[in-house]
């Protein structure tokens, strides 16, 4: 019998570590004893060791219990200061090395004197949030989650205290706006680490997430970091990363195939190597699985929770059979839409790339493998009626590389922000009447609302569903929209920007901060739901802001306050 393709004959779980092991116990002894309230599980498992593991569990197992089994709140504050470096003491402030004030030829368009001066405010937070990895980490990395990146690195900020992986490529379209090309690639080079380290780009660098990735938008950061730089060397130094990048994302349990009449076409989903509760979110994840009572559901659920933080979107009703029950994620079950245009991106790069590599083979190869992405795209994802691309239901989740007939009854016709986001690449952006049709279909979908565009229609108290607004989405839809030759659509794309810039404006004057995500309904207002507080910082809003300055402008007239 023929052997099952490579990836699916690999045990589908990486392992645990034993000091991921100990802080889920932990995370757990703190839920008993400091209650629900401002939990946040993500703090414990972020915590370091000062002494070797086996002696800390001997502490541990000495604290004193009450008759329930928990441990007293002031006994375990006591035993996490006595054996523990805070959470994020591991990764020290570094100043970035190309980071100054005011940098010559700074966002050019903006002429407006206010914009300006926020503009540069929110320049000014690549120092606060530019980190470096500790010596300790390089000298004893089994007492730290933290993972020893080579280079300095800018985090999202508050909770997220390490480098995320999607994140990166919206900071790195604002340092570039900032001129700091540097870092940019010092970030794009501790992200190829990653890669070469584990055989796939983590969800972020911290050994709980080394059994996912997250969209994958490498090449793209590369080929921003190019079009800036046209620095050669780097690119085609990045070559051999990403064809491996590329490998993972289109073998084995990530690709399936779906048969349209004669025509077999490849496309990708997410897939976690993880069964197990998310290490970050333990005591949550086994909270929503207290009611699956047989051990196979369960894993099954927790892969499914695992698959979603892979997507980015965690969580969304995007994923959910039932809106209303997270037990139903299903997101291995999908064939989503952005995956897809990321790795189509992914292949028109790499085929960029092997042109400047002088590798014609590379070059030819890419191109086609696109062009097959592409076909796949408008084939399996189009949906003429409702002017967007749609995502695809497939059958039985457990098993690889099935043949899957194609059905029109299996798009997913709810309206969800990435049944846009074809838009963000020249091979759609570049058919004006298309364009045109999926731009008039954008504006009549309800997502499009005051303050920038809705992740979804349905309000669902998830994070990556209405009415949050989210960065990256904006970002995608708008620069797409853009490029393509039609006025109506350049004009949609501007009202797209001014509405998220003023959006993020505001709050700020009002928060002094700026913020993960923003609710679209009215302007000024910061987003909410999710299983964590909303967070402050924000690496990828910050990113948004000034691309979109560096590219549309603000001229001197134009109001900034909510009107
Ligand atoms: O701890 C919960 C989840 O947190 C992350 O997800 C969210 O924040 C990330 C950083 O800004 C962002 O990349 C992601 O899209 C957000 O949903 C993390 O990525 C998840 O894996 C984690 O479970």
């Amino acid at each position: 019998a023929a052997s099952p393709p490579r990836a699916c004959a690999m045990a589908a779980a990486v392992a645990s570590t034993p000091l991921l092991a100990f802080l889920e116990r932990l995370q757990e002894a703190a839920l008993a004893a400091f209650g629900p309230r401002d939990f946040d599980p993500k703090l414990y498992i972020d915590l370091s060791l000062r002494s070797d593991l086996a002696s800390v569990e001997r502490a541990f197992a000495a604290l004193p219990r009450s008759p329930n089994g928990s441990v007293p709140a002031g006994d375990l504050k006591k035993f996490v200061a006595a054996h523990f470096g805070g959470a994020g003491s591991d990764l020290v402030p570094a100043r970035p090395p190309d980071f100054v004030p005011e940098p010559a030829g700074f966002l050019p368009r903006v002429k407006s004197p206010a914009v300006r001066a926020w503009a540069l405010k929110v320049h000014a937070l690549w120092s606060n949030l530019s980190r470096r990895v500790d010596d300790s980490v390089r000298e004893r990395p089994d007492w730290h989650t933290l993972l020893p990146l080579p280079g300095p690195v800018v985090i999202p900020g508050s909770r997220f205290r390490e480098v995320y992986y999607w994140d990166s490529y919206w900071v790195i379209r604002g340092l570039l706006a900032s001129k700091m090309y540097l870092t940019a690639k010092t970030i794009v080079n501790n992200l190829i680490y990653l890669l070469d380290t584990y055989g796939h780009v983590l969800n972020g660098a911290r050994a709980y997430y080394t059994n996912r990735s997250q969209p994958p938008l490498l090449s793209a950061m590369i080929r921003a970091i190019y079009e800036k730089t046209h620095d050669k060397e780097f690119v085609v130094k990045s070559l051999p990363a990403l064809l491996k990048e590329h490998d993972f994302w289109t073998s084995g349990l990530h690709q399936i195939t779906v048969q349209d009449r004669d025509c077999s076409h490849n496309l990708s989903r997410y897939y976690a190597m993880w069964d197990k509760p998310r290490p970050e979110s333990s005591t949550i994840d086994k909270k929503s699985a207290s009611n699956i009572s047989s051990t196979s559901e369960k894993q099954k659920f927790y892969r499914e929770v695992a698959s979603t933080a892979e997507s980015g979107w965690d969580f969304s009703t995007r994923w959910m059979r039932n809106p209303e029950d997270i037990t139903t994620l299903a997101t291995t079950s999908i064939l989503p839409v952005d995956l897809n245009i990321y790795i189509l991106r992914m292949e028109l790069d790499i085929s960029f790339f092997g042109k400047i590599a002088g590798n014609d083979n590379i070059a030819k190869h890419f191109l086609e493998a696109a062009k097959a992405r592409e076909k796949a795209v408008s084939t399996v994802f189009w949906n003429e009626r409702m002017g967007q691309w749609l995502d695809y239901w497939v059958g039985n989740s457990s098993s690889c590389m099935e043949g899957q007939h194609w059905d029109a009854a299996n798009q997913n016709k709810n309206v969800f922000a990435s049944n846009f986001l074809p838009l963000w690449i020249d091979v759609f952006n570049s058919d004006k009447n298309l364009v045109e049709k999926v731009a008039k279909s954008l504006r009549s979908s309800g997502l499009l609302r005051d303050a920038g565009i809705a992740t979804s229609l349905t309000n669902s108290s998830e994070q990556w569903d209405f009415p949050n607004g989210w960065a990256p989405l904006q970002h995608m839809i708008a620069e797409g929209l853009a490029r393509s030759g039609s006025s109506e659509a350049r004009s949609l794309a501007e009202d797209i920007v001014v509405r998220w810039i003023r959006t993020n404006y505001v709050a700020y004057k009002k928060t002094g901060a700026m913020h993960e995500k923003y609710d679209v309904q009215k302007c000024g207002e910061v987003g909410g739901g999710g299983e964590y507080i909303p967070q402050t910082g924000f690496g990828w809003s910050n990113g948004v802001v000034l691309a979109f300055l560096d590219e549309f402008g603000w001229p001197e007239d134009r109001r900034i306050d909510c009107q």
